[in-house]
């Protein structure tokens, strides 16, 4: 093999170091990670956004964690679930798969912000979200944001965001991500409120075309560096996702990238 130069064998030391600093980060993300899952109410250091009270909605927002969500909730945020989106999987190539979107649901990482109309309870939507690890970095990942037909449009999905954005950045989360299918006009409304393609959003080309794209918000206080699109200078794939999904957040048939 021949003898190694006093260059190659620094080069091999750098690297090894570099290997060793990304690892150490990706220990440290998921101590972050699970601080914020461990979280009995992250809701509750924000007690001016449990109320909205704007276009004629007078709501209550509350958190739950899936494990704590009874049959009736159960049952609600699936049919609206169903009732927003099922067409719109189904005009693209995921397709619509109820099993496994009850599984994605209710896994146990799974947590809410629910509204809920404060003069009669009734239930007006909801958004699915997790504290996770998305490529090695720590993230608030919005897997849904659905809301009954009837209180569209009335400044409450935006309030929503907002508050999974204080939950994220206040717990230390780099960026909130989401996947959003390009086929539907929701997109309008998630750059409306200042998400960006998210640098892992998958690029089409020949061999490939993808019916989704990712965006994101970045935790500007903590990374300096990281931008949706440039990241930082040096990206971390770490392959560390403990849960089923492929990183776009919703299953998707015949997408892992
Ligand atoms: C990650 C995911 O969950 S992707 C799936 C998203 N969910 C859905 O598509 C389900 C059906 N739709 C909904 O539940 C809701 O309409 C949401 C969540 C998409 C948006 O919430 P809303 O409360 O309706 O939006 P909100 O009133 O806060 O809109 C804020 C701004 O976004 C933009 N916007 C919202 N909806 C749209 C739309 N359909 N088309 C274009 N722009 C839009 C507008 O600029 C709007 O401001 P304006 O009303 O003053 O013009």
């Amino acid at each position: 093999m021949g003898r190694k130069t006093a260059a190659s064998t620094a080069k091999g030391k750098e690297k090894r170091l570099q290997r060793k600093e990304e690892q150490q980060r990706i220990r440290d993300a998921m101590i972050v990670v699970a601080e914020a899952n461990k979280l009995e109410n992250p809701l509750s250091d924000f007690s001016v956004f449990q109320k909205y009270n704007k276009n004629g909605i007078v709501a209550n927002l509350i958190y739950k964690k899936s494990v704590d969500l009874n049959e009736f909730e159960k049952n609600w945020l699936f049919s609206l679930l169903k009732r927003n989106m099922q067409l719109k999987y189904e005009q693209c190539s995921w397709g619509w798969n109820e099993a496994k979107k009850l599984e994605e649901l209710f896994d146990e990482s799974a947590r809410y912000l629910i509204a809920k109309n404060a003069n009669d309870n009734s239930y007006l939507g909801f958004s699915h979200f997790r504290f996770d690890l998305d490529e090695g970095i720590e993230v608030l990942y919005c897997y849904e944001l659905q809301l009954d037909n009837h209180v569209q449009r009335k400044g409450l999905g935006k309030f929503m965001m907002q508050i999974l954005e204080l939950m994220a950045f206040k717990n230390n989360m780099k960026k909130v991500l989401l996947t959003v299918l390009k086929n539907n006009n929701y997109s309008k409304f998630f750059r409306a409120v200042g998400y960006e393609l998210d640098e892992t959003s998958p690029i089409d080309d020949e061999e490939a075309t993808y019916p989704y794209e990712i965006l994101s918000k970045v935790n500007k206080r903590l990374a300096p560096t990281l931008t949706n699109s440039g990241a930082t200078k040096s990206h971390i794939h770490s392959h560390s996702h403990s849960h089923g999904h492929s990183h776009n957040g919703h299953y998707c048939p015949g997408h892992h990238h």
